[in-house]
């Protein structure tokens, strides 16, 4: 990456600085190869937050589906977290997750697990397991609330049998020829998964992130205090593909005592670490043994650090500084934090990250952990607070006695409650991650590459005021 018309004398952020266009001989998007250079196994560069109101196993699969990475958070038990890994290693890798319930269940329970909006559905299944038959989301919309969703099955069974549809494209030719948006696929009887024309055609374009035995890959987080080595073991046990260590401050002993466990015991998966902003974090934190510096202090839309603490560096200034320090040793870097649109992400690229971590703008998702909720207006959200908040604190510290909670509670850094809007038009993570993948397809080919390392090199990035970034928006009324 090089400045235009000189680098500027403070920090920058996202909003401070854009790309400029290059001569390019990358004639589509669709030349273009999105899989980080980091050493994870994912195919796009994206990363979910290890945030409760974020990563759970049904987002970590969706995401690894499409080739990104979720990272399971510190906070869940550790029992859970075995079991999240395990689930996520038995999705399929190209079919969608079932939404599963039962005959019996509402409608309106169903409508707080998905919005009644084209392409998602709802499979009934029996108390054995049997296929009972599926329901279009839309006609959620319609239905009465507290109506028996089994009530609203009519007509013949809708499924397609695992054996007629051997490439994604055939599947997308067979859910036209039967006039259909979604539908159950069925192996034997029992539904091994669903379909819908736009996942089917997302099979053709993305490949997932898979392990060695051809599961999706999941990666887990952990903190710098207990016993690192037991989780580290136990995470790594239960089949994670990628170990996160994290803590707000990650340029301190105790996290450098920790990078050096897991490193020493030798798990043979990479080694995330953060968060930090500087290239003597970065240094420190590989020295240690890490292999990928998570960084970002203050970014996060659920951060209060600056505010509270003054601590923090603009993010594009703290990807860059990092990213550079840590290829000099080999290592990577993930930009974590304050992604609120594609063109961050292609910054934190350009910069020199490896693969963008995501938090908040996931959390609205339908797939985000958690159920839909809808305000005064009609518009459905989920609800996300920051991990350092008194919501989390008072979750992570419940058992200790009344007064070491009270204590921990002195230092919280981050909202406990917002409310994250889902997109009508992009209600699903999925849709998400074609705005952002296809947003950067375009910026690397305005920038003349093919690949992440050749972007990191070919991209020129100039300096802009406010003005310049207004301008950048879009109206939808007019001036
Ligand atoms: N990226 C960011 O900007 C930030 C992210 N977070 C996220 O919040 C979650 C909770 O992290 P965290 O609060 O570190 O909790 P952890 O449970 O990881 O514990 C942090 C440990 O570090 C010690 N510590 C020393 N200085 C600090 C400091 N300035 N801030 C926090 N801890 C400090 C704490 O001791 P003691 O409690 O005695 O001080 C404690 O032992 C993580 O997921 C983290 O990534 C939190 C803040 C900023
Ligand atoms: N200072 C705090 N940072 C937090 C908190 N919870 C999460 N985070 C950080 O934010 C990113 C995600 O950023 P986003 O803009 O995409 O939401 C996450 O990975 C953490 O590093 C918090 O309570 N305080
Ligand atoms: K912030």
């Amino acid at each position: 990456m090089r400045f235009t018309g000189g680098s500027a004398p403070h920090d920058l952020t996202y909003s401070d600085v854009f790309l400029v266009p290059s001569r390019s001989d990358v004639t589509s998007r669709l030349d273009v190869d999105l899989a980080p250079d980091d050493g994870t196994g994912a195919r796009i560069p994206i990363v979910s937050a290890n945030m409760n109101s974020v990563t759970g196993p049904t987002l970590a699969a969706a995401l690894a589906r499409r080739g990104g990475l979720g990272v399971l958070p510190q906070d869940m038990p550790l029992q859970q977290l075995d079991e999240a890994i395990r689930w996520v290693k038995r999705q399929p890798t190209w079919f969608d997750t079932p939404l599963t319930l039962a005959a019996d269940d509402t409608v309106s329970h169903a409508r707080t697990l998905i919005p009644a909006l084209d392409g998602h559905g709802v499979v009934l299944i029996g108390a054995d397991g049997e296929y009972l038959g599926c329901i279009a989301a839309t006609r959620l919309g319609t239905a009465l609330p507290d109506a028996r969703l089994g009530d609203l099955l009519h007509g013949p069974l809708t499924s397609i049998d695992v054996d007629d549809i051997e490439t994604p494209r055939a599947a997308f030719d067979l859910l036209v020829a039967a006039d259909l948006q979604f539908a159950p696929v069925l192996h034997h009887g029992q539904v091994v998964g669903t379909l819908s024309r736009r996942s089917a055609l997302r099979s053709t374009i993305y490949q997932p992130a898979v392990d060695a035995s051809g599961r999706l890959r999941v990666a887990a987080a952990l903190g710098i205090n207990g016993d690192v080595e037991r989780k580290a073991r136990a995470l790594v046990e239960a089949g994670v593909d990628t170990l996160v260590i994290d803590t707000a401050h990650g340029h301190q002993e105790s996290m450098l005592r920790a990078i050096r466990i897991v490193a020493d015991l030798g798990l043979g998966v990479p080694i995330v670490a953060g968060n930090i902003v500087t290239a003597e974090g970065a240094r420190d934190l590989v020295e240690a043994g890490a292999d990928i510096l998570k960084v970002g202090v203050g970014p996060g839309a659920m951060c209060t650090t600056r505010m509270m603490t003054a601590v923090g560096r603009p993010q594009f200034s703290a990807v860059l500084e990092t990213a550079q320090a840590a290829h000099e040793l080999g290592a990577h870097v993930w930009a974590d934090g304050g992604v609120r649109y594609p063109r961050d992400v292609a910054l934190a690229l350009a910069a020199g990250a490896a693969s963008v971590m995501i938090g908040s703008w996931f959390a609205g998702t339908i797939e985000a952990p958690g159920t839909l909720e809808t305000d005064d207006d009609g518009r459905v959200y989920k609800q996300s607070w920051g991990m350092a908040s008194t919501k989390a604190v008072q979750a992570r510290f419940g058992r200790l006695s009344p007064y070491e909670l009270a204590r921990k509670e002195l230092f919280a850094e981050g909202i406990s409650s917002s409310k994250i809007y889902l997109d009508p038009l992009r209600p699903s993570i999925e849709d998400l991650l074609d705005m952002i993948t296809s947003g950067l397809r375009s910026s690397f080919t305005y920038a003349g590459a093919r690949t992440v390392p050749e972007f990191r090199e070919r991209a020129v990035v100039g300096l802009q005021s406010a003005a310049g970034y207004e301008e950048g928006k879009a109206l939808p009324v007019s001036w």
